[in-house]
Order: structure tokens, then sequence, then C-alpha cells
């Protein structure tokens, strides 16, 4: 089987990872990892299981035990946690509030990007766009595709309102400004690591940010191509 091709795409919340990975796996016809959606099955186990995230043993033992089922298809977003599935409950305020705590359980998150490497390296597909924190920087420094999705902040808040039907940006825009202060103690997600390409989104609309994803993608399999 050959090598799946890795592509990489880091940034903060907002940013645009999610949707813009997705479309533009669909268009190339490869895979999609949101790993995110990981660290979120993981705190609703750790919940579950009747323990807290920010006791590291709790998620220790959590992860012992944490069988992730993960569709990788851009249009199946859904996730399993051994038989339940968890689709839904990721998402509830309750488990929002507890991924920060999986997230800074240093020892756990080495174990989740083994997992990952993994579940990228037997994919039956050309290629799986991974997107999360650290993916650029820690999961897959070799990767053939690192890319930095930024937008200025307020953009960001601006975009997930209105993804929310919120109407208080400024309140969506205090909540993004503490996640990310919180995600930054762990991992640099908003400057580009040495070779990894920074698509600034600020001023694009969804269609060019995929675009421009998409370049910087064949720009690299070219250069893979030509073996340069
Ligand atoms: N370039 C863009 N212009 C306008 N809206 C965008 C753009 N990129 C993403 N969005 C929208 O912003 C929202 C947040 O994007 P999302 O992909 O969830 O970000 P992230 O995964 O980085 O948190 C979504 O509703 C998405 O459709
Ligand atoms: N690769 C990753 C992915 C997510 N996470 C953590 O998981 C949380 C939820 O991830 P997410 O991708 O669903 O976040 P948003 O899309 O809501 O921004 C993040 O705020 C991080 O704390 C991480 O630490 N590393």
């Amino acid at each position: 089987m050959p090598e799946t091709f890795f592509v990489g795409i880091d940034g903060p919340a907002g940013s645009g990872k999610s949707s813009v990975s997705k479309e533009a796996a669909r268009r190339l016809g490869f895979g999609y990892l949101d790993t995110g959606s990981v660290y979120r099955a993981l705190a609703w186990h750790v919940l579950n299981q009747g323990g807290q995230t920010t006791d590291p043993a709790a998620v220790e033992a959590g992860f012992a035990t944490f069988e992730p089922r993960i569709s990788l298809d851009p249009d199946v977003r859904t996730i399993a946690v051994g038989e339940t599935d968890v689709t839904k409950a990721i998402r509830t305020p309750e488990t929002t509030a507890a991924v920060a705590g999986v997230a800074k359980t240093l020892s756990v998150r080495a174990k989740i990007n083994d997992l990952f490497r993994q579940i990228v390296a037997d994919a039956d597909l050309p290629g799986v766009i991974v997107e999360g924190r650290d993916i650029t920087t820690v999961v897959a420094p070799d990767a053939p595709v690192r890319i930095l999705l930024t937008a200025h902040p307020e953009v960001r808040a601006a975009r997930r309102s209105k993804e929310m039907g919120a109407e208080d940006v400024a309140k969506v825009a205090e909540a993004m400004r503490q996640r990310d202060a919180s995600d930054s103690t762990v991992v640099d997600f908003l400057n580009a690591a040495e070779g990894v390409t920074a698509v600034d989104t600020t001023h694009l609309n969804f269609d060019q940010s995929v675009d421009a994803v998409l370049s910087v993608i064949d720009e690299r399999r070219e250069e893979g191509r030509d073996g340069r």
C-alpha cells in the first residue's frame, strides 16, 4: 500500500480549519481527520467514567480504555467511543469545558498523537487532511504539506458567532480569547514554524480560503513528483 499523503493544518479557533479542510479533502478525494473531535471524545469518556479532566490520573485512566472510532469521510462526521455514538455529546458545553483538561495532560497528548499517526498510516486513501492545534509542529513535523490557517481575532469571533447564531459577538470573542490563551500554554498555533506555510484568511471568503489551501497542496505535490 503506498504511503498516505499527509496534509497537516493548524490554527486557532475560527480560522476555518475544519470547514476549509473538509472541503479541500472532498475536492481531492482525501480523508479528513478532525483531531479536535478525538480530544473532545476523550473528554466525554473521562466524564462518562465519573472522572474530572482536571485530574491527570483520571485522564490517563480514561485513555487506557479509550476506543475511538472516527470516520475519515469528509461527508460523514461521526465519532463513537466503543459502541456509543458521541457525535452530538462531544459538542455540549459540558464536554467543551472539559476538553482543556485533556489538552493539558501532556503524557496523554503524546499517546493521542501516536493514535493520529496510526489512523493516517492505516487509512486506505490517497491522502488525509489532518486538522488541529499542533499537527504541523508535533504530530507531523515532516509532513509533505503543513499549513497554518490564521485570521484576525475579530474576524474569527464574527465567523464563530454567525455559525452559532449568537448575537453577542463580544461574548463569543471573549470565550474564544480564553480558549486560545489556554491552548497556547500547551502549543504555539499562532506562529508558523519553519517550513510551515501561513495562509491568512482574514480577507478571503470561504471559497478563496479553500482555493488558497488547495494551491499550497498542489504546489507541494508537484515538488514531490519532481523530486524537489
Ligand atoms: N474564509 C472564510 N470566510 C468566511 N467564513 C469562513 C471562512 N472560513 C471559515 N468560515 C466559516 O467560519 C466558521 C468557523 O470555521 P471553522 O472551520 O469551524 O473554524 P475552526 O475549525 O478553525 O474553528 C464556519 O462557519 C465557517 O463556515
Ligand atoms: N490537535 C488538537 C486538537 C484539539 N485540541 C484541544 O481540543 C479543543 C477542541 O478542539 P476543536 O478542534 O474541536 O476546537 P474548535 O474547532 O472548537 O476550535 C481545543 O480547544 C484544544 O484544547 C488540542 O489540544 N490539540
